[in-house]
């Protein structure tokens, strides 16, 4: 059966076969530190053993929460920030129509989703208010610690909505709050106001957290098989686990862009040619950026839309500072095709492409470009992703993590924690006002 699969074979002129023996040792010693759970920040693996590992029974709460919310609403709000919402955004644009929202109810079958709270945009929240008009709607919030800022507040406005429109009660069935199991603000509304809620494990960090109800709930009212989904992942954990260094497409990865980086190549550019595929790279961003970017050290991860950015970002690729190394999310598989037809008249002088699928003319791009930016001096890595489908992205989930962790191992980081993140949380809550940063917002006013 196909699969997702690792092919750094374009980037012979860069790494020769000897390098990659080279960092098996390490590359090993990098992945026993993570299923041994002995290295930093073990108390972040449960994702680890997720796709097989779950709670059955919350897992069904979600299809029939799933259910009734399709049923009883024409729009859902998915309410988080950063893992709170990635992953379920990735999932939705990548397997639904690259029109969800807007295409016709009949086509799409399901509930409109709009993400909120992971900007603090007034503007937009109150254009939200004006798309979701009178309609039935539902909120999933999510917050694993349940305190965040973001979503805190477009909470408040979206709960206050809700229950002007239904009155408490029935707002209160129509909420569904995904967090702690039992600390932070969230999770005491939830249970005092009586909120269906949803579990985000003590061990399963935000980034990490696409296969809890944290992306599982949303995907599954977008009407995604969430089964297919922990299938495709559990597939991905199990090669990953099991097979040895020569034929671990997870441990490769990790392992050659840790040569790259040592041979100075500082920012991974992740490509792709599918529009539906840029919220993957978004997810792609926070895992590796939050789990490698500390210390002064990690990769700087990027992400371009292709062939769009070729007309905006190419040059740089192809000529600019030599910093940066790309990696290609291949779909192999168009989900449509297009046929270019001849027309009588060649005005446009397109008809040497008559007969021609639009995504011929795209995998040419593909290739050109890959060839391109290696002779430009940019290494290039590639991902091949069969089709589109749940199964494959589950794969293509579990594949990005687990080489996460090695990764970061390799690098000498702590890969599961984020101390940077608070620091503009701390100027921000003093500027505000918030108690017990009184002395904090003395020195910050000073220095606006
Ligand atoms: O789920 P939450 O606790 O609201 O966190 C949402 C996000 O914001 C934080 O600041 C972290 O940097 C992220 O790792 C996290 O995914």
């Amino acid at each position: 059966m196909s699969k997702v699969t690792f092919d750094y074979s374009k980037a012979a002129p860069f790494i020769g076969a000897h390098e990659v023996d080279f960092m098996k040792k390490q590359v090993m010693d990098a992945r026993e530190l993570l299923v041994s759970k002995t290295g930093a920040g073990n108390d972040f693996l449960g994702w680890i053993d997720l796709p097989v590992d779950y709670d059955k029974e919350e897992f069904d709460r979600i299809k029939k929460a799933a259910a009734k919310i399709q049923s009883d609403s024409e729009v859902l709000l998915v309410i988080g920030i950063g893992g709170s919402y990635l992953g379920a955004r990735a999932a939705i644009e990548f397997l639904r129509h690259s029109f969800y929202n807007s295409v016709s109810k009949e086509i799409r079958k399901t509930p409109e989703i709009y993400f909120v709270g992971n900007s603090i945009s007034s503007t937009y929240i109150r254009h939200l208010i004006d798309v979701i008009g009178d309609r039935d709607f539902s909120i999933n919030m999510i917050s694993k610690s349940g305190t965040t800022t973001e979503p805190a507040i477009a909470f408040r406005v979206f709960k206050e909505m809700m229950e002007k429109k239904y009155g408490k009660k029935e707002a209160a069935g129509r909420i569904y709050a995904t967090t702690d199991r039992a600390k932070g603000s969230l999770k005491g509304l939830a249970t005092e106001e009586g909120y269906e809620s949803f579990v985000v494990p003590d061990d399963v960090g935000g980034r990490f957290s696409v296969l809890t109800a944290v992306g599982l709930l949303p995907i599954a009212v977008s009407g995604a098989d969430i089964d297919k989904l922990m299938e495709g992942a559990a597939d991905g954990r199990k090669k990953a686990l099991e097979a040895e260094y020569e034929d671990n497409d997870a441990l490769k990865y990790a392992a050659v862009r840790n040569i790259l980086h040592r041979k100075g190549k500082s920012v991974e550019i992740l490509a792709n040619y599918e529009p539906s595929v840029h919220y993957v790279s978004e997810w792609w961003k926070q895992l590796y950026g939050e789990s490698e970017g500390k210390d002064q050290k990690g990769i700087f991860p990027a992400s371009v839309d292709l062939t769009t950015d070729l007309h905006s970002m190419g040059q740089f690729i192809q000529d600019g500072s030599r910093i940066m190394f790309e990696t290609v999310i291949n779909v192999e598989t168009s989900r449509e095709e297009i046929t270019i037809n001849e027309e009588p008249v060649d005005l446009d002088g397109l008809n040497y492409l008559a007969g021609k699928s639009v995504d011929f003319v795209n995998k040419s791009a593909m290739n050109g470009t890959i060839l391109a930016h290696t002779d430009g001096q940019v290494p290039n890595l590639m991902i091949d992703v069969p089709e589109v489908n749940e199964f494959y992205l589950g794969q293509l989930f579990y594949f990005f993590e687990f080489a996460c962790g090695v990764s970061g191992y390799l690098l000498g980081v702590n890969p599961f924690n984020q101390p940077g993140v608070e620091s503009y949380k701390k100027n921000m809550f003093a500027l505000l006002g918030k108690p017990g940063y009184e002395a904090q917002r003395e020195e910050l006013l000073k220095r606006l």
